[in-house]
């Protein structure tokens, strides 16, 4: 039986320059083919197609008798060793970890596993097993790569330049290996190389050019063909007398003598090897019962594979799971505070020196000077009431003057009190059948600078503030009820006060963005890290499930999860002083569905690219959407209609309403803005747990080019 079979494979990238053009190609069992060609001409192609990681626009490939079917993993998987052309490995685990990662993803014994490893360290001379790949030289690296497609005892080895960056005496060991496995353990091997001399030594050799095999058959018929001493001048001859007519068979579809017969048409050495392929027919099944589709010792390999990574590498974990913590934290001491050590001018005409008041208040000891309700300087009375905590007074001569500054920005703006300030207002408290116009001309002007709206609201509030205090103990020392400055009208509030602050109102719709956006970075880099560098489609080649990895991925992220809201609870207890009213347990448990939807959500984009600057602005898009959307911030019922009908099904929105019902509130799973917080995260994570399944199966295989 033929380990592989190629035939009639044409595939094209463009669809117009075909990269393999009807090449038909046989790996019999128990022998190396070496694949030569130049540079581009479709050998990585070959070999991705054989794995099923490419799919053919024509043709059939068969391993092992098997029909190779694009995307869908074989039966024989963990009986293929592959090694590809750049390192694909996990650049944080160290060669013994390797070699451990990929035997047990090929569910090997764990005794034959230890023996493996010791065998083929020993073989590839990877003495310090203990060191990181990352720690490794190029050369070091491919040994390692090279192991690793070693480590399961394949029945069919599949090595794109295992040899590149090797020195010679380790390329003659890992020729002396392969040869000797074909011969002892009837190993298939195909092996492209751009080391020409070493194909010598395979037992069928291919020489690849525009989509099609130019020549093969066994290197010592190639060169007596020729009448040449190495491989390099019979091909350099073949290139020279056949490139023509192999251009004109490629667009002919017409391709060149095929590996059921050698080169000069004569039929293949390898003509006695049925008796091998039966007895290995008979291992297959065997070993194919083995093979689980859902196994706890890939399972428990993935998990350690991602463990080890996200460890040496504390960037990630810092910037994925503390990054968003840390701007919650930032937030709460940044956001809501009121603004000190402002300055604000004052004109007060009634005196001529604003320095003036402090001496005068002094001298009548702060109280009012006359229970008659006859008053003079009453305007230092009213400046004495705005403090320092609201804004620094600072004196001007003139209005003129005073707005000058506050053109400039030195001020947040001023007030201008007029000279007869006290005088119309004790005449406010006498006789009120008796006042007269002048008596409600303003007496207080206040500019504010609005172009700072947080700090000019500020400010009008605290003025006001402080002239209610002045009037409320004016209104008392003229023997009035001080309740006639009030308005008939009352509002009162059933949840929060009016003084709470405003942060406190900010918390719920900050900390469900930023457990949401932990949740898509945490997935995002995880997945991207796993996808990026080739050990996906190595670890998809050996056989692992798109279950298996799923599952790995959301128990991983479950448990940082676990790990935020630990982080998250301890941040909360120390620095948020509110009350939370509902249960905490509801609370904690809706934290984790916010922070699986993130991931879900993450896990999901990750799998559709595997472009880091894609994915890293993907991830900053929908924390920027679902920040300005969500309602926190601003009332949705602010938005355009058509923003609120999107706002309402993004998972920032409602979760928002949720947590601040749960915490300020305190309502239970009975209402409606409970359990529908829960049923909206619930039905995204399922919908983008599906759609990651779904595409995953779809497209298992990362692109490498
Ligand atoms: N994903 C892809 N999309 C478009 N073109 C591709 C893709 N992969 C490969 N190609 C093109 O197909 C051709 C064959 O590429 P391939 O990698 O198979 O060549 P190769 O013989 O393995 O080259 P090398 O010896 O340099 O590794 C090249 O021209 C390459 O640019």
């Amino acid at each position: 039986m033929n380990s592989i079979e190629v035939r009639g494979a044409t595939l094209s990238y463009d669809q117009k320059n075909p990269v393999l053009n009807g090449l038909d190609l046989t790996v019999q069992t128990g022998s190396i083919y070496g694949l030569i060609g130049p540079s581009g001409c479709g050998k990585t192609t070959l070999l991705s197609s054989i794995l099923g990681m490419k799919q053919l626009d024509s043709g059939t490939i068969k391993v092992l008798g098997q029909k190779v079917v694009y995307e869908k993993s074989s039966k024989f998987s963990n009986m293929i060793g592959y090694m590809p052309q750049e390192t694909a490995l996990v650049p944080e685990l160290t060669i013994k970890e390797t070699l451990n990662y990929f035997g047990n993803i090929y569910q090997m014994n764990q005794i034959l596993l230890k023996q493996r490893l010791i065998m083929i360290c020993d073989l590839l001379e990877l003495n310090d097993v203990n060191k990181q790949v990352n720690h490794l030289s190029g050369g070091g690296k491919r040994r390692v790569s090279f192991a690793a497609a070693l480590i399961h005892d394949p029945k069919i080895l599949i090595l794109d330049e295992p040899t590149v960056g090797l020195d010679s005496i380790l390329r003659e060991k890992i020729w002396t290996f392969l040869i000797d496995s074909t011969k002892s353990s009837n190993m298939s091997v195909i092996i492209t190389t751009h080391y020409i001399a070493e194909a010598e030594r395979s037992n069928y050799c291919g020489l690849m050019i525009n989509g099609v095999l130019l020549a093969d058959d066994h290197p010592k018929n190639i060169l007596a063909k020729f009448g040449v001493l190495n491989l390099e001048e019979a091909f350099l001859a073949l290139c020279l007398s056949k490139k023509s007519k192999a251009e004109g068979c490629a667009s002919n579809g017409v391709h060149f003598p095929n590996s059921a017969s050698t080169f000069d048409g004569s039929n293949s050495i390898h003509a006695d090897d049925s008796s091998n392929s039966t007895k290995i027919n008979e291992n297959i099944i065997v070993e194919l019962d083995k093979r689980k589709t859902f196994s706890g010792q890939t399972f428990r390999a993935l998990f350690k594979k991602e463990v080890i990574r996200i460890r040496r590498q504390p960037g990630e974990i810092f910037f994925t799971i503390l990054f968003p913590l840390i701007k919650g934290i930032l937030f709460i001491y940044t956001m809501g505070k009121n603004p000190k050590g402002l300055s604000i001018g004052v004109v007060n005409n009634e005196i001529s020196d604003i320095n003036y008041c402090s001496e005068y208040l002094k001298s009548t000891n702060y109280e009012f000077n006359n229970s008659s309700c006859n008053f003079e300087n009453l305007s230092c009375y009213f400046l004495n009431e705005i403090r320092d905590d609201t804004a620094v007074k600072i004196g001007y001569n003139s209005f003129d003057e005073a707005y000058k500054s506050a053109k400039a920005a030195r001020i947040y703006g001023f007030l201008s009190i007029a000279s007869n300030f006290t005088e119309a207002i004790t005449k406010r408290k006498s006789d009120w059948q008796a006042l007269t116009d002048d008596v409600f001309l303003d007496q207080i002007d206040v500019y504010l600078d609005h172009e700072n709206l947080q700090i000019a609201s500020f400010l009008k509030l605290r003025l006001f503030k402080a002239f209610e205090k002045f009037n409320k103990k004016l209104l008392q020392q003229c023997d009035l009820n001080e309740k006639l400055e009030d308005s008939p009208m009352s509002i009162e509030t059933f949840y929060g006060d009016f003084d709470s602050d405003y942060v406190k109102t900010l918390i719920p719709a900050l900390f469900i963005q930023a457990i949401l956006l932990s949740g898509i970075l945490f997935s995002l880099s995880s997945i991207a890290q796993s996808r990026t560098g080739g050990v996906w489609n190595r670890t998809i080649i050996a056989g692992v499930t798109v279950s298996e990895i799923i599952s790995v991925q959301f128990t991983l992220l479950f448990i940082s999860d676990i790990v935020q809201l630990i982080v998250l609870k301890i941040i909360t207890a120390t620095l948020y002083d509110g009350e939370i009213v509902g249960n905490q347990w509801i609370l904690g448990f809706f934290c984790l569905m916010v922070y699986m939807t993130g991931s879900s959500i993450g896990i999901f984009v990750s799998i559709l690219t595997n472009n880091l600057l894609i994915l890293n602005t993907a991830g900053m898009v929908i924390f920027f959407f679902g920040g300005s959307l969500c309602g926190g911030m601003w009332p949705i019922e602010g938005q355009p209609k058509f923003l609120q009908y999107l706002s309402v099904t993004i998972p920032t929105t409602l979760p928002t309403v949720t947590v601040k019902n749960i915490i300020a509130k305190g309502f239970d799973m009975s209402h409606e803005t409970i359990y529908g917080g829960f049923a909206l995260l619930g039905a995204y994570i399922a919908t983008m747990l599906t759609l990651s399944f779904w595409s995953l199966k779809r497209t298992k295989f990362t692109e490498q080019h």
